[in-house]
Formats: C-alpha cells, sequence, structure tokens
C-alpha cells in the first residue's frame, strides 16, 4: 500500500505565496487596465475641448475673412456665410462647456470647471463683439474698418487663449492623479518582480538545500547500508546485481565490486539461481516483502540465510537483505534437541519460579508422577509431597538452595495415585549468565527398583539363599549390636548355636537336594517356634544361631533351648512324601557372664555345643556347668508342672475369710496346690513364677476359675451359704488376657453369681499395667464381680489411681501384720491403710493374722475382716465344708 505524504508546512507556505503572487498580479493587471482606460479618457477629454476652441476660432476667422471677400466683392462669399461661420464659431465656443460629444460608446462629458465657464464665457462675449462688429462693417465698411475687425480678432484669440489655458490646467490636474496611478501601478509591479525574484532565491536556495538534505541522507543511508550486519543486494527482476552493502558482504562468496553487474546466475547453480529470481519476481509480483530462507555452501562450510526481499516498484527491483541464521538455526537446533532430550528422558523434570511454583515439566515427570502437566503447572512441588519426611528436612533443601544453588539427595514423594516412591533427585538453581537466579530446576529419577535392588544386594549379603535366614555376617552383627544394648540396659543376652546332629548322614543317605529341603524345613520350623524379639540365623552348614535378647535370667534361655529340641520332635515330610527325623544339640552362652564380644560368645556356644554332642546329642548345654544343672532342675520343674496341668494334678484349697467384730466366717480365699506326684513338694511361690515364665499360667488361671466357681457353685447348690469366694489373678495372666472372657464364660457355665466371686490383684501387678488397669478393672467389674487389692502395701499405690480403681477391698500384706502390735512402723502403717481404706469407702482385710494380739489390734482399728492361721490355714474344699459351712444350711 502506497501512502500519501503529508504536506510539510514548507509546501503549505509556498502555496499560499503563490496564491498571494496571483492575486496581487491579477490587481496589478487591473490596475493598469484601469489606468490606461483613464489615460484614454483624460485624452480624449483634454483634446475634444481645445478641438472644438480651434474650430471656433478658426469659423471666427472665417467669418473675418468672408466678410472681407464679400466686401471686396467676392461672389463666393455672402453675408450668410459670414453669419453661418460666425454661428459656428459660437456654437463651436460653447460646446466647450455643454456640448457631450460621443467617441464611438464612450461619452466624453468632461467636468467644467467654473474657470472655464467663465473663460468660455468671457471668448464667448468676445466672440459675440465680434459678430457685431463684423456685422456692421458688412452694413458699413467705413464705420467698422478692417482694422476694428483686426482688433476684435486679437480680442477673441486673447479670450481663446486663455480658455486654451484653463483647459490645460484642467488638464494637468487630471494628469497629475493619472500619473500618481502609474507610479503606484509601477511600485507595485516592481514590488511584484522583487518578490517573484526573491521567491524564486528562497526556491532555488530550499532546492539547494533539500539538495544536500538529500546527498547527506543517501549518504547517511548508504553508510548505514554498508555498515549493517547483515548483507543487502540491489537486484533487477532479472537477478542481476545493481549494489552490495552491509558488513556481511564479506560472507558473501565473492567480492562485491565483482559482484555488481553480474547476475545471480554467474555465482549460483542453475536451480537455486531460478529460485533467486523467481522470489525477486514475487516479490515485484505482490509488491510486498517476502521471506524466504535458503543456505549456501561457503569456505567454512554451509551457512542458512534469512532473506527478505522488498520491492521498489518504480524501478522494477528489489532490496534484497540477508542475514546469516547460521547460528540462530544452530540454537534453534540445539534447543530443539534440548527439548526433545528432556521429553525423551527417563527423568522427570521440574521447572519451578524462585517462588517454587512449577512453570513447565517434562513426559518423565508425569509418568514417574502420574501428574498431567496441566495439574502441576502452577502448584508447588509440595503436590508430591509424601510425609515420609519432617518440615526440617525440606528446611534442609531450602538452605542448601539459597545458599549454595545446589541440592542432591534421595527424597520420597507419593505419586497421583497415592504410592509413596524413592527419587533421586538434583535441583539446581539456574539463570542468565552473570544474572541472579530465576528458576530452579529439578531432576529426579524413579529409583524405586534401584532400592529394590538394593535391597536384594544386601539381601543377599545378609541372607542365606536356601533358609532366607539371616546369614553368618548379619547375625555377628546383630549380636554386637544386642551386646550394646543389654549393656546399656544392664541387661542378659542369650546366644543360642543350633547345630543338626548327624545331619551328615541325611545327604548322604538321601542326597543334597533332600539334605537343602530338610535344613529348610528345619530353619522354618526353628522361626515359628521363635519368641518376640529374638533372632535366628543361619550361622552355616547345618548350624543356626539364635540371639535371645532381654533375657531377665539363665533359665529363659533354658526353656527356649527347650522349646527347639521339642520344636524338631515332630518329623518332617518332604516334597517326595518322605518323612524325616532330626534332632540338634544346642550351645548356650550368656553376656555378660561367658563374654563381652559376639566372637567370644558364639565360641562359647560352640564349645558348648560340642559338649551337648559329646553328652549323646539332642539336647542344650549351658557354656558354664552349673548353669546347666540349674536349668536342668527348672525344665525338670517346668515339665512336672506341665504334666500336673495335663493330668489335672493341681487341687484348690480355701482359707477361711473372717468378720473382725462377729468373727462369722463370710466366705474363703480359693489358694491353688500342687497335689503329690512322687516329687519333691512344691508350693505356689516356687510353681507360679516357673508358670508365669513358661505360659502356662494362663492355662492354670482358666482352670482355677472355672473350679472356684464349680465348687462355690456345688456349694450353693448343697445350701451352704457364704458371702463370697475369692480367687487370685496373675499379673502375668492378666498381661496374657483373655481373664474377661474367660470369666464371664465360666460364670455364664457354671451359674455361679458373680457378686459372690471377688477376684484379687496384686497392687504391684496392677500398677505394672499403668493406666490399661483402669480400663481391665472396668471391664471385670463389668462381669458384677468384687475387686479386691492383694498384698496392699506392697507396691507403690499411687493414691490418685487408687482413688480411680472400682475396687472394693484392700487386703493388707501379711508382712505388715507378722510384727503387730510390736512393731511401732507395721502399727503405724497398717492404721494409716485401715484409715485411708474407710476413707476411699473400701473394705479391708488383714492377711496372715496368727495371734490374738493382732486381730484384737485390728479390731480396734477398725479392719472389717482378717484370714490367718488365727482361725484357720487353707484347707481342701471338703474340710472346709466340713468345718466352716456346715453350721449354715
Ligand atoms: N545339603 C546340604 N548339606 C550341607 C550344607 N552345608 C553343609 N552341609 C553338610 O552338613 C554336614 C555337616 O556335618 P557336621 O555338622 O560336621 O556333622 P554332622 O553329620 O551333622 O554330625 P554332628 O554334627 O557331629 O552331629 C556336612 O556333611 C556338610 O556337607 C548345605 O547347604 N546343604
Amino acid at each position: 500500500m502506497k501512502d500519501a505524504l503529508p504536506r510539510s508546512p514548507f509546501q503549505v507556505s509556498s502555496m499560499l505565496t503563490l496564491v498571494a503572487i496571483t492575486l496581487v498580479a491579477i490587481a496589478v493587471l487591473l490596475l493598469v487596465a484601469w489606468s490606461s482606460a483613464r489615460w484614454d479618457t483624460l485624452l480624449r477629454d483634454s483634446a475634444v475641448p481645445l478641438d472644438r476652441l480651434s474650430q471656433s476660432r478658426s469659423f471666427a476667422l472665417q467669418a473675418e475673412l468672408f466678410t472681407e471677400r464679400l466686401l471686396a466683392g467676392d461672389p463666393g462669399s455672402s453675408p450668410s456665410l459670414v453669419q453661418a461661420n460666425l454661428q459656428r464659431a459660437s456654437h463651436a465656443a460653447r460646446a466647450i462647456v455643454n456640448d457631450t460629444t460621443r467617441l464611438g460608446r464612450l461619452e466624453i462629458a468632461g467636468p467644467v470647471s467654473p474657470e472655464l465657464r467663465l473663460a468660455v464665457g468671457e471668448y464667448l462675449q468676445v466672440l459675440d463683439d465680434m459678430g457685431r462688429h463684423i456685422r456692421a462693417r458688412l452694413v458699413d465698411p467705413a464705420q467698422t474698418s478692417a482694422l476694428d475687425l483686426r482688433v476684435m480678432h486679437a480680442s477673441l484669440r486673447a479670450a481663446g487663449v486663455r480658455v486654451e489655458s484653463v483647459l490645460l490646467a484642467d488638464m494637468n490636474g487630471r494628469y497629475a492623479f493619472q500619473r500618481d496611478l502609474d507610479r503606484l501601478i509601477g511600485l507595485l509591479l516592481t514590488a511584484m518582480m522583487l518578490v517573484v525574484i526573491g521567491l524564486r532565491y528562497r526556491a532555488s536556495v530550499r532546492q539547494r538545500h533539500a539538495l544536500l538534505r538529500l546527498v547527506d541522507s543517501e549518504a547517511r543511508l548508504r553508510a548505514f547500508a554498508y555498515a549493517m550486519p547483515d548483507t543487502a543486494f540491489i537486484l533487477d527482476r532479472e537477478g542481476r546485481y545493481i549494489e552490495v552493502f552491509g558488513m556481511g558482504r564479506s560472507l558473501t562468496p565473492y567480492g562485491h565490486e565483482r559482484m555488481v553487474g553480474a547476475t545471480v546466475f554467474d555465482y549460483f547453480p542453475r536451480p537455486q539461481a531460478e529460485n533467486f529470481v523467481g522470489v525477486v519476481r514475487d516479490a515485484l509480483t505482490r509488491g510486498e516483502v517476502v521471506r524466504y530462507e535458503y543456505s549456501l555452501r561457503l569456505a567454512g562450510g554451509t551457512r542458512w540465510f534469512e532473506a527478505r526481499v522488498a520491492p521498489v516498484d518504480s524501478m522494477q527491483r528489489v532490496v534484497w537483505v540477508s542475514r546469516d541464521v547460521t547460528e540462530r538455526r544452530r540454537a534453534e537446533e540445539r534447543i530443539r534437541l534440548h527439548a526433545v532430550a528432556l521429553e525423551g528422558t527417563r527423568d522427570g523434570v521440574m521447572v519451578t519460579d524462585l517462588h517454587g511454583r512449577i512453570q513447565s515439566v517434562n513426559r518423565a515427570f508425569t509418568s514417574i508422577t502420574g501428574y498431567s502437566e496441566e495439574e502441576a503447572i502452577g502448584k508447588t512441588p509440595g503436590l508430591l509431597k509424601s510425609g515420609r519426611h519432617d518440615p526440617s528436612f525440606y528446611r534442609g533443601i531450602w538452605s542448601a538452595l539459597l545458599s549454595g544453588g545446589y541440592w542432591q539427595g534421595e527424597i520420597w514423594n507419593r505419586r497421583r495415585n497415592g504410592e509413596v516412591a524413592p527419587h533421586w533427585m538434583s535441583i539446581s538453581a539456574v539463570g542468565e549468565q552473570g544474572h541472579p537466579y530465576e528458576h530452579y530446576v529439578a531432576v529426579f529419577t524413579d529409583i524405586s527398583q534401584l532400592r529394590q535392588f538394593e535391597e536384594r544386594v544386601s539381601h543377599l549379603a545378609n541372607y542365606d539363599l536356601l533358609t532366607d535366614l539371616p546369614n553368618r555376617l548379619r547375625m555377628s552383627d546383630c549380636l554386637e549390636t544386642a551386646i550394646a544394648a543389654a549393656r546399656r540396659s544392664h541387661t542378659q543376652v542369650g546366644v543360642m548355636l543350633v547345630d543338626l546332629d548327624r545331619f551328615k548322614n541325611v545327604n548322604d543317605a538321601l542326597g543334597h537336594a533332600l539334605g537343602d529341603e530338610l535344613l529348610a524345613g528345619v530353619a522354618e520350623r526353628l522361626r515359628k517356634h521363635l519368641r518376640h524379639g529374638d533372632t535366628l540365623g543361619r550361622y552355616g552348614g547345618d548350624e543356626f544361631l539364635l540371639v535371645l535378647e532381654q533375657l531377665r535370667d539363665a533359665g529363659e534361655a533354658a526353656a527356649v533351648a527347650r522349646t527347639m529340641n521339642s520344636a524338631l520332635d515332630q518329623p518332617f515330610l518332604m516334597r517326595g512324601g518322605q518323612e524325616l527325623y532330626i534332632k540338634a544339640s544346642i550351645g548356650i552362652s550368656l553376656y555378660p557372664e561367658d563374654g563381652d564380644t559376639a566372637a567370644e560368645l558364639i565360641k562359647d556356644a560352640d564349645a558348648a555345643m560340642y559338649e551337648a554332642k559329646r553328652l549323646g546329642r539332642n539336647t542344650f548345654r549351658y557354656y558354664q556347668e552349673d548353669l546347666t544343672r540349674t536349668a536342668n532342675e527348672r525344665l525338670a520343674l517346668e515339665s512336672r508342672l506341665r504334666r500336673a496341668l495335663d493330668e489335672s494334678m493341681f487341687e484348690m484349697y480355701y482359707q477361711p475369710l473372717v468378720a473382725l467384730n462377729s468373727g462369722e466366717v463370710l466366705g474363703a480365699e480359693a489358694l491353688v496346690r500342687l497335689r503329690p506326684d512322687g516329687g519333691p513338694r512344691i508350693g505356689p511361690a516356687d510353681f507360679i513364677p516357673v508358670l508365669e515364665e513358661s505360659g502356662m499360667i494362663a492355662e492354670l488361671g482358666r482352670w482355677v476359675q472355672r473350679e472356684v466357681c464349680r465348687q462355690g457353685r456345688a456349694w450353693l447348690d448343697a445350701g451352704y451359704d457364704f458371702q463370697l469366694l475369692t480367687l487370685n489373678l496373675s499379673a502375668e495372666e492378666v498381661r496374657r488376657g483373655g481373664v474377661v472372657d474367660n470369666l464371664r464364660e465360666v460364670l455364664a457355665e457354671t451359674g455361679f453369681p458373680a457378686e459372690k466371686l471377688e477376684v484379687e490383684i496384686t497392687e504391684s501387678g496392677l500398677m505394672q499395667r499403668g493406666s490399661e488397669a483402669l480400663d481391665f478393672l472396668y471391664e471385670l467389674k463389668g462381669l458384677g464381680v468384687r475387686l479386691s487389692i492383694d498384698d496392699f502395701g506392697t507396691g507403690y499405690s499411687s493414691l490418685s489411681y487408687l482413688k480411680l480403681f472400682p475396687v472394693n477391698k484392700l487386703k493388707i500384706d501379711r508382712g505388715f501384720i507378722t510384727d503387730i502390735p510390736e512393731d511401732q512402723n507395721d502399727v503405724q502403717l497398717t492404721t494409716t491403710i485401715i484409715a485411708l481404706a474407710r476413707n476411699l469407702g473400701l473394705d479391708v482385710l488383714a492377711e496372715g493374722v496368727e495371734t490374738e494380739a493382732q486381730r484384737t489390734f485390728l479390731a480396734e482399728k477398725g479392719c472389717d475382716a482378717y484370714q490367718g492361721y488365727l482361725c484357720s490355714p487353707p484347707v481342701e474344699a471338703a474340710v472346709f465344708q466340713e468345718r466352716f459351712l456346715h453350721g449354715r444350711r
């Protein structure tokens, strides 16, 4: 599109000047025309009166002449002719002031001045006198002589001269204005000439300036064109180089001076040259700038150019500005390759601004995290928070980025589907060189598989392939750790080496494969019998190592050894259907007695194991001989108790509970005893701890509850009434759970009234369970049974707890009663416990009352009831019934 140029102020003023000059010229021409017309008029106005005057004088002279000729007798003259001439002379003189004469279309009617009118009047006067003189001469020539006529004529001439001078004076006046007018016109013409000359001069000066500016501008443009970094050509439509500009011309393969005049066909292969000419013609045809990209083979290799081809319409030429875009194309290519690489990489990439807002993510980000680009952009990386790291972890990342601009490490992220996975992440702060940071770029890899692999490798390094048990290396570490922990907590660690007996025979007889299967079976069996917190490993060959932590005493290790031995009692069923039996010999060593390093303890256990082998296998041995003996005794007791449980060798004894004020037997405390079985006598104080440690206590507890309720029901059914039967719950029994359920079941089954059953729990047992005890007691209480706290005073009851416990009774431990009333401390304590119970609204019963003095003391202090030898020791049910229930039927 061609734009109309706006008019410059210079053009506008030039035009105004031209118009003004034209108007002035027209005015001057009009003035000239007017002046010339006036000149005509003036000349005519001046000539006509003079002419009339001259006619008048001429007619007067004629009249005079005809008079003389008539007098002289000339027949050609006559009086009428004289008269006619006189009249004509008079008429002509009058016409000077009165007559209007027409000259063509112009009417000459000069203004008549009074001076003229006066002069003409005088002239007519003289003419009249002359006419009279002439007529008088004609009548009487003697009277009036020719001289008279001559004199008259002279008067007439003088009057005529006066008229003439007036006329000339008039004319002079008129000529003065006309001359002024002519001078004015002359001045105007001169001024106009000067203005025109001035304008012409100014125009020529301007033209010169414009030319200079043009030259200057062209020089600038040329300098600019030469200095520009691009290459520019002016080409005609045939592809001929008209001019070459620009610094970039050095990039042209040919010296540009040489190029001018040549055509593109001289330098480029025909197809390419034709393309160039095509572009030139396209630009010319379309009349607009055409863009065109092309490449040239130059000395340094192929280079790319981007051309803008602009038509110069009027000349049928184009300006071809060509820029070397090789670097840009390479940069673009690099960017494209980077983008492709970024999109193609398996690493997740996330770019955030400095506030942590995600601005861009790649494809791998989406595949690793499950979040699409749209979902991620604008959010913060908090999107991926797994909850596995505490705030200080993230603070650490930020402080590393802010101080060093870089962080690298493992981070757990959450996928969109909620899965949590470990990622190895590097975060770098990035920005243009020399500028502050603008973005953070986080690159991360999902290392779940690597972790799994590492775990697998670590598993392989630490675990045995066949049995999947920790291997020797791992077990040594594990033992070291256990020793360190035991050292801190002052507890014992048991080390047990389990070596299969005659395993070689299995291999030899049945083959290695079956041996392997058996080994795996043994590992599985031993693992099943592990206690919580113990660790089993394969130490090598057919040897297993067991680390027992938090060991209370040596006996506990023996119990475990027995469990392991008996775990192998059952045959192993092989895949092939064979049943195999295998036994093991076990060596035990203890930390800290036998050593305080893993190596030492294992060596000791090994020695003990060889001892067990030597003693006939399928047994265990401590590293220290006497420990083995004690353990054996303990094991013997355990098996005796086991048998007693299995064969119902336990029985219940009942000790009466007596009201202190009335002496009435209120009921009995049921106490378990072991029936004589041929072995040494053994009381509850000895067997209850063993039962507790071996876990048999729960079984015994269940039996006791059932037996007491059964007996109570039987007595009630037989018509013996009593207030209550109490039974004991061991703290271990409570810990193992199931008491409430069992009791509920027993009460329901036996039909024994819950309100007649009292459950005693030791104070220390309750305290061990802390706040859980409260829940337990309420559950128990919910059954409707009574609750009492046994051995009160021996623990460290918190009063606040005591207030909360839903108990009915406190039982004062026998230890406080024995020395009453002699021991003042005991007296004081017992008195306080009784007062405390009263204050809390609880019943109070004293155990172990053996003397009357004790009974009296307790009665005085307000104790409710007692039990003890003063009334009766615990007795068999039948005896109790006989002695204390009979009278109650
Ligand atoms: N199948 C199988 N056998 C193994 C493996 N590791 C060790 N053994 C074999 O286990 C046997 C261990 O023998 P020993 O413990 O020395 O002797 P033993 O026959 O068990 O007899 P005692 O230990 O003295 O009761 C050797 O025959 C070893 O070859 C294993 O991974 N697979």
